[in-house]
């Protein structure tokens, strides 16, 4: 079993040195585990990876990634035990922001910026409101549930280079701007990251499902994605085993869940059985405002879907899709003139493309990650397995000319 003293000493290798060396220890110990029990939360090793995909690894973004996001998923499910009503504030869009929000994008951006100080990030949030007198409570909040979780000293992935465990407290000052690190205005050259820090909001406030999520953008192709989901069961089908899942895809490399302590890795495959759309039910928002219900409704009778849709927000819904759940994700524009984020979509793109699945607009088009900080001209999205996906952009792209005629009629 590997221990956090000897992977402590092979974090700080340069990249092609821990590669080798997880090969090495790979073969050595490949029919166990790479995590110890959900009990004691451990560092998080990436998995075995095969020499003859010759693709980027991306080890050490993942293990400073998959840190991040299990820090800020700790820090939401404490905020949500604790939350007052006068902690919540109404942004200019008037979707409903916590100070889980801020503190969780202070967290993940603080710990980036540690380890990649050179790359830009884009994060939902700034810290406008809380440089304002007026902001002072909630950012003193913010500031100590901030603390709290870079210093405590969780077994999640700790590494003081990454800026985490004990000493790694951080002043006002240096929290506001790591929040402010997330404005970059994003583009189609080089590296940057995307952070949702509370994705579905609404559904963190519900005490449903939400997602914390991070993203690995290089030069528009999304290379990395974890989705943290505190509150979405392991096993749909084993309510008994609990909630709590941490999804991960490096581009190349596959898909996998484990739980949120880093236990019981599974690759992630969607199942050919997802292939044929009768069998199915759309993944869809709670928000009617986010995504037309009445439009899945329309192609889900094309398609001869008897089941009603399942409802999620956030994220969590490319992680059940990519784990054999539902059978297509399908989110149609409502608002004139909206455009998707790219923070919505990426770490939720890369993991159900590495499932096996396809996602695109609802015109074919692939998501485009390279023209600033939303999917530019996409519009709509549609995610499936990929004999699926070829079906249900089918009935999207059919709805779609039937109510063009119907509007010209
Ligand atoms: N009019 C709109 N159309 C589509 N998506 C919207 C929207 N208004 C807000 N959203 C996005 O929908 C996200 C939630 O996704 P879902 O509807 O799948 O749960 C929100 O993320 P946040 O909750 O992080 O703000 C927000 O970015
Ligand atoms: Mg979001």
């Amino acid at each position: 079993m590997k221990t956090e003293q000897s992977l402590g000493s092979w974090q700080r290798l340069d990249e092609v040195m821990v590669f080798l060396f997880r090969l090495h220890l790979s073969l050595s110990f490949r029919s166990l585990p790479f995590s110890t029990s959900s009990a004691s939360a451990s560092i998080y090793t990436p998995t075995f990876r095969s020499l003859s995909n010759m693709s980027k690894t991306y080890a050490t973004e993942e293990q400073v990634a998959v840190a991040a996001v299990r820090r800020a998923c700790h820090l939401t499910s404490r905020v949500f035990n604790t939350l007052v009503k006068n902690e919540t504030l109404v942004k200019g869009d008037k979707s409903p922001v916590t100070v889980g929000d801020f503190a969780a994008q202070a967290v993940i951006a603080s710990i980036l910026t540690h380890a990649f100080p050179g790359d830009p990030i884009v994060g939902e949030e700034d810290a406008s409101d809380l440089r304002l007198p007026e902001g002072k409570e909630m950012k003193d909040r913010i500031v100590s549930l901030a603390n709290e979780a870079l210093t405590e000293e969780l077994a999640l992935g700790d590494n003081v280079n990454w800026g985490i465990g004990p000493g790694a407290k951080k002043t006002d000052e240096e929290l506001l701007d790591a929040i402010d690190r997330g404005r970059y205005e994003g583009g189609g050259v080089g590296r940057m990251w995307t952070i949702d820090p509370i994705d579905g909001t609404k559904g963190f406030l519900r005490g449903e499902q939400y997602a914390v999520c991070l993203s690995l953008i290089v030069d528009s192709i999304v290379q990395l994605g974890v989705i943290g989901c505190p509150n979405l069961p392991v096993d749909a089908a084993h309510p008994e085993k609990g909630t709590g899942c941490l999804f991960v895809a490096v581009r190349g490399h596959g898909a996998q869940q484990l739980t949120l302590s880093g236990a019981n890795p599974e690759p992630l495959h969607i199942p050919t059985s997802a292939s044929s759309p009768e069998n199915f039910d759309f993944l869809e928002s709670v928000e009617a405002a986010h995504s037309s219900h009445s439009f899945n409704e329309r192609v889900s009778s094309l398609l001869g879907i008897t089941r009603p849709p399942t409802r999620m927000d956030s994220q969590a819904k490319y992680g059940c899709l990519a784990r054999g759940e539902g059978g297509a994700y399908l989110r149609m524009p409502t608002v004139v003139g909206y455009r998707e984020k790219i923070w919505d979509h990426a770490p939720g793109q890369v993991l159900v493309e590495e499932a096996g699945g396809v996602v695109t607009d609802s015109r074919g088009e692939p998501l485009t990650f390279g023209h600033g900080r939303t999917l530019g001209e996409n519009y709509g999205i549609v995610a499936a397995g990929k004999e699926a996906h070829a079906k249900v952009l089918a009935a999207v792209q059919a709805v779609i000319k039937e109510e063009k005629e119907k509007a010209k009629a």
